[in-house]
C-alpha cells in the first residue's frame, strides 16, 4: 500500500508502507551502518524517532530472538530503500513487515535514503511523518513546524522499579536511562553483580545499594530534560567509581559544570574513528548521539577529554582529574558495530578494584 513521508521542510517520499499502518510522527535521524539494523531498532536511544538506514537492503537476515537490545522498541518509524519480504537466515523468526506489525511501528520501502540523508546533512535533523496517502500534506508540514517535541522520553523507556542481575564479582549499580542490553551483557560477562535500577534513583538510594561501581547508561533525548539524574551524579562523585555511556557521558559533563549542545545532525553508524589523546590510539566505534559536550565549557570543570571524533573534532570522551570517573560518548558495547573499544569495560573493573584498595591503605593507615 502507498504511503508519504512528509518532511517539515515541504519535501514529500511516496513510498510502499510496510509493518503497522499507524501514521507516526517524529525527528527523522540517518544511520549509515551497513549491518545491525535489528539492534538500531530496539536501541531505546532512538525513542520518539524515525531512522532512515543509508544501506540500501534492510532486512535480508529477518529478526532473530538473539538481537534485541530492549524487550520495546521505542522508535516511531524505519525508512529503507528495500525491505526484504523474505529474509534467509538460520536464525530468523520473523521478517521486518511481521515484526512491526506486531509492534505498532510503520514502515516505509522504496524511498531514496541516500538522497533523504543529504535533506537532513544539509537542513540538520528535522520532524518528519509517515502516513497515509489520505493526510492532507499543507496541513501535516504546519502541524510539523509547530510540533513541541517530548521531553519525558527517558521515563518512558527506563525501568519502573529496580531489579538485579546477579553475579559474584563488582557491585555495579547500572541506572537505566534507557539502557541497550549490551551494557548489561558486558557487565554480566565480566561477572559483575549488576543492580538495575531507574532513571530518578537518588544519590542516597545508590550509595545504600553499597555499589563497588556504578555505570550510567545510554538514552534517548536531551540530557537537559532529566535534571534528577545530574543531582544524582553530584551526589556520588568521588564516592563510588563511576563510568557512562552517551547519554550517560552527557549527564555525567553536566554534573560537573560543563555544557552540552544539540549537533546539526549527530553521529550514528558503525564506523565512527575515533582518538584516544594519550595513546593516539583510533578505535573504530559505534556511535548513535545527537547532542555532544561543548568542548569550551570544560573549563574549571575538573574534565579533561581523552577522546576526539576523528570526522568532525568533537569531544568522544572525558574524565575527572581528581575522581575516579571516566565516561565515552560512543558505544563500547557496540552492539551493532565493532568492538575495538570493549576493554573500557575492563579498565571501569581496574578502576573500581584501585580504587577499593586505595580504600584498604586509608584505613590501613589510619
Ligand atoms: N545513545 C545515546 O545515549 C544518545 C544520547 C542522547 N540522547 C543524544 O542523542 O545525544
Amino acid at each position: 500500500m502507498k504511503r508519504q513521508l512528509i518532511l517539515e521542510d515541504g519535501t514529500v517520499f511516496i513510498g510502499n508502507g510496510f509493518g503497522s499502518e499507524t501514521d507516526k510522527i517524529g525527528e527523522v535521524v540517518f544511520n549509515t551502518g551497513m549491518t545491525g539494523y535489528q539492534e538500531i531498532l530496539s536501541d531505546p536511544s532512538y525513542c520518539g524517532q524515525i531512522v532512515t538506514l543509508t544501506y540500501p537492503l534492510i532486512g535480508n537476515y529477518g529478526i532473530n530472538r538473539d538481537d534485541f537490545e530492549s524487550i520495546y522498541p521505542a522508535i516511531s518509524g524505519f525508512i529503507v530503500k528495500e525491505v526484504c519480504d523474505h529474509p534467509s537466515n538460520f536464525r530468523s523468526e520473523f521478517s521486518l513487515d511481521e515484526y512491526f506489525k506486531t509492534k505498532s511501528i510503520p514502515g516505509i520501502s522504496g524511498i531514496d535514503t541516500r538522497k533523504l540523508t543529504r535533506i537532513i546533512r544539509t537542513f540538520g535533523t528535522l520532524r518528519g511523518a509517515i502516513c497515509s496517502m489520505e493526510v492532507n500534506v499543507t496541513d501535516m508540514i504546519n502541524q510539523l513546524k509547530g510540533l513541541t517535541l517530548p521531553t519525558d522520553q527517558v521515563k518512558q523507556v527506563s525501568t519502573k522499579s529496580s531489579y538485579p542481575s546477579p553475579g559474584r564479582g563488582q557491585r555495579v549499580v547500572l541506572v537505566d536511562y534507557g539502557m541497550k542490553h549490551g551494557i548489561l551483557r558486558e557487565l554480566n560477562n565480566r561477572d559483575c553483580d549488576v543492580i538495575v535500577v531507574p532513571y530518578n534513583v537518588t544519590a542516597e538510594e545508590v550509595l545504600q545499594l553499597r555499589p563497588d561501581g556504578i555505570m550510567l547508561s545510554n538514552g534517548p533525548g536531551d540530557p537537559k530534560d532529566v535534571p534528577e539524574a545530574i543531582d544524582m551524579i553530584k551526589g556520588i562523585l568521588g564516592k563510588v567509581p563511576l563510568f557512562g555511556i552517551c547519554l550517560g557521558h552527557q549527564l555525567f559533563a553536566l554534573a560537573c559544570g560543563a555544557n552540552t549542545e544539540k549537533m546539526k545532525f549527530g553521529h550514528r553508524g558503525s564506523n565512527h574513528p575515533v582518538k584516544h589523546l594519550v595513546t593516539g590510539k583510533i578505535a573504530i566505534t559505534s556511535q548513535n548521539h545527537g547532542y555532544t559536550v561543548n568542548e569550551a565549557s570544560l573549563v574549571k570543570t575538573g574534565l579533561e577529554v581523552t577522546h576526539i571524533a576523528l570526522n568532525d573534532g568533537s569531544v568522544e570522551g572525558l574524565r575527572h582529574k581528581e575522581y575516579p570517573a571516566f565516561t565515552v560518548q560512543y558505544h563500547p558495547e557496540a552492539s551493532p558495530g565493532p568492538e575495538d573499544a570493549n576493554n573500557l569495560f575492563n579498565e571501569f573493573i581496574e578502576m573500581i578494584d584501585s580504587f577499593k584498595k586505595e580504600g584498604e591503605k586509608v584505613c590501613q593507615n589510619a
